[in-house]
């Protein structure tokens, strides 16, 4: 094993630390990303390796900061001006035919043009496995992991995190990056707990969250910057242009990446067959865009013959480069599990470049001791568009391109696959399965992920198709770790999800569909639609009638304090008005309930024949249940609702303030004048009865003061003088 002991540390001249060069230290954390070690001694000028030579160590901390980079140096010069990663540090690559018999001497240098072998067959990248086997397995996995999620041009890609794998000998600076990989792989917990029988360990790899959406972005980097590198110095060749013809997802890549590095590029997209976002996005880029009137395969068709006419190079995935960049997605997978190897991955296929790009990296990773053993492959295909799937069931017997249907996974309608061999190949090797899904099948599982929360992509929904029908015949064990690629962005296909959502799909139940629900404005509306929804009861307990029969005599009496029915007066607010009308109707939908089968007129009547004698120690003395104690509460229940019932419209109509003071400009308008009327004339009166009472007292106390008769005629038994 090939290793830098950890008391072994770099100084730089003092010349190169002038010059803005990097330290390194010795610890995996700050361990220089950029090369292998041994090259790196060798090679960079301003760097000088010490080691100790003490075994173990001495136990000092040679942790050094790096330097950042001059202000005025972007992060490419900076890889340019270290030049660490530039040449082929020994490593190298070269196009060979596809599956070549071992004595064959037919190869071509990846500077070539050439998308087909003499014979006429695909070709295949071959690396120089035997300069890449000097370094043990965990050489590589420990230079991949210490690269990953870094700015450092141009490892912070995950494409190129894994360069000397991908293409060795490109200089950094024809590298065209928008730091693509380095993907999401997602713990499916839910799908895996609640609908695939309590799968512990599915994943999805989702290689459409990229720069345009897609895993495409992990080919397509490849190829634009082995364009880049033919058209620029030293090699300077005449190439016009990139082109393809797509589904929607190869298309985007190409004019992003082509827009980027200044390239022009050209796109064959048949028309009216791919979604309106993969339509914008090479427009959007600058590219030429032409909508075709044929299919994928059509469009296929003509590209070929257009790159076999103008010097426009082919960037479908026929030109096997794109398959070295996709193929790290693999390897991000790998290092994602800390090199540990799951047991499923199931790929969507459509071209079948993707599959076959899956199955190189594991196996490179398995020839270059990274990992021991190569996962089991499975290809899924829309039911619309499934040439390998027949040619799987044929035992492989003959392979018939087919008319691809309309279907709703469009990345994948593809009849007449370029990389069939390639597909067939892969499966063979890792004891492969395919699975295909009809149009209901895929969309079903699409938006069941999405249930979970997920927004997949219709060709992600194939994939997971093909997943609930190995899980059910018990291929894929409940405890297998299973990764479901995830090809493209959902967010692509908003379209097809919309069609589901609205049920606006013929012949398809769409079980899992969730479409809006319009709601009136106003708030009962909204809580009828929430409390179903949710299945949530609005409070009000079993006593709520009782409580509103206090609650109302209380208001009675104190209408002006703060009571429990203050809030159902009109001009509290309305919002409080609005909640204690609808917990009102509760209340009768909740009686409604509890009489069952009678209606709130009758119910007092119907239950009177229920009603039974409960003798004196609390026994049931005749067969009926319901004792003379609960029937009176009942008919409370039954009266109260009613008039609550009854009264609902008008309650409602108070809870605007308008109504209340349109109320009170009735009674000023029309009754109070007359009131007035009524109370001068009561005035009248009072004051006509005052002034009698007063003349009474006048005339009773004059009368007082005059002598009695008694006082004029003495009685003679009173003045008779004594003798
Ligand atoms: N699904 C592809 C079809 C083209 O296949 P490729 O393998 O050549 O990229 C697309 O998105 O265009």
């Amino acid at each position: 094993m090939i290793t830098i002991p950890s008391n072994c540390h770099r100084h730089l001249s003092s010349k190169a630390r002038a010059r803005g060069a990097e330290t390194l230290t010795t610890s995996p954390l700050f361990r220089n990303p950029n090369v292998p070690f041994l090259a790196l001694r060798h090679r960079h000028p301003g760097v000088v390796i010490s080691c100790s030579t003490t075994a173990g160590g001495s136990g000092e901390n040679h942790q050094q900061l790096k330097i950042r980079r001059p202000a005025d140096e972007n992060i490419r010069e900076e890889a340019h001006r270290r030049g660490e990663a530039s040449g082929s540090q020994g490593f190298s690559a070269c196009y060979v035919p596809f599956n070549a018999p071992a004595d064959s001497t037919e190869t071509y240098s990846l500077d070539d043009v050439v998308y087909r072998s003499r014979s006429g067959g695909l070709l295949d990248v071959r690396h120089d496995l035997s300069a890449l086997k000097r370094f043990p397995g965990s050489y590589w996995r420990d230079l991949f992991d210490s690269r990953v999620g870094r700015t450092t041009w141009p490892y912070g890609s995950g494409v190129w995190s894994k360069k000397e794998f991908v293409l060795p000998e490109i200089d950094p600076d024809h590298i065209v990056s928008l730091f693509e990989g380095n993907s999401n792989l997602f713990w499916a917990e839910r799908l895996g707990c609640d609908h695939l029988g309590g799968m512990p360990d599915l994943w999805v790899k989702h290689c459409g969250i990229s720069h345009t959406g897609s895993f495409k972005d992990l080919g397509m980097t490849v190829l634009v910057s082995q364009v880049n590198r033919l058209r620029r110095d030293p090699l300077n060749r005449p190439i016009a242009g990139v082109g393809c013809a797509s589904t929607g997802d190869t298309s985007a890549a190409l004019s992003a990446y082509c827009a980027a590095a200044r390239i022009p590029s050209i796109v064959f997209l048949p028309a009216d067959r791919i979604s309106l976002a993969q339509l914008v996005q090479p427009i959007a880029n600058g590219a030429t865009v032409l909508s075709i009137d044929t299919d994928f395969d059509g469009c296929m068709r003509l590209i070929r013959e257009v790159t076999a006419e103008l010097p426009i190079y082919l960037a479908n995935s026929l030109n096997s480069l794109r398959l070295e960049g996709q193929k790290t997605a693999a390897i991000e997978i790998l290092q994602q599990f800390d090199w540990e190897v799951p047991d499923w991955v199931i790929v969507p296929g459509g071209n079948l470049g993707n599959i076959y790009a899956f199955y190189k990296g594991f196996e490179m990773c398995r020839e270059l001791e990274l990992v021991d053993r190569v996962p089991r492959l499975v290809c899924a295909q829309a039911a619309n568009a499934n040439p390998l799937y027949l040619h799987y069931k044929s035992g492989w017997a003959d392979f018939k391109p087919v008319i691809a249907e309309d279907t709703f996974a469009s990345a994948i309608q593809i009849g007449d696959p370029v990389s069939i061999d390639r597909a067939v190949f892969a499966l063979e090797a890792t004891d492969g399965i395919v699975e295909e899904a009809t149009e209901e099948e895929l969309m079903d599982a699409m938006s069941l992920a999405d249930r979970t929360g997920m927004f997949a992509c219709p060709h992600t929904g194939v994939a997971l198709a093909a997943l609930f029908k190995l899980r059910e015949r018990g291929v894929i064990g409940t405890n297998d770790r299973t990764i479901v690629v995830s090809t493209a962005h959902g967010l692509k296909f908003a379209q097809s999800k919309v069609e589901y959502h609205s049920k606006e799909i013929s012949d398809m139940a769409c079980r899992y569909a969730n479409p809006p629900v319009n709601v009136k404005a106003n708030f009962g509306s909204v809580m009828d639609v929430l409390k179903k929804k949710l299945d949530v009861k609005v409070s009000s307990d079993k006593s709520a009638v009782g409580d509103a029969c206090a609650a109302t005599d209380e208001w009675v009496h104190n209408s002006q304090a703060e009571t429990s029915l203050s809030s159902i007066l009109p001009c509290i607010d309305e919002q409080t008005t609005n909640l204690t009308l609808y917990q009102s109707k509760e209340v009768i939908v909740q009686l409604v309930n509890v009489v069952n089968t009678v209606s709130l007129v009758n119910a007092s009547m119907v239950w009177q024949n229920y009603t039974c004698i409960v003798s004196d120690s609390g026994l049931y003395a005749t067969p009926s249940r319901v004792t003379p104690d609960i029937y009176q509460q009942l008919a409370v229940t039954v009266t109260v609702s009613c008039a609550l019932d009854h009264y609902m419209t008008f309650l409602i109509s108070l809870q605007n303030c308008q109504s209340v003071k349109e109320t009170f400009d009735l009674i000023t308008t029309f009754f109070c004048p007359q009131l007035e009327l009524d109370l001068r004339v009561v005035n009248a009166r009072l004051g006509l009865i005052s002034t009698g009472v007063m003349l009474c007292l006048i005339f009773w106390v004059l009368y007082a003061n005059r002598p009695q008769r008694e006082e004029v005629f003495v009685k003679p038994y009173e003045t008779k003088p004594q003798q």
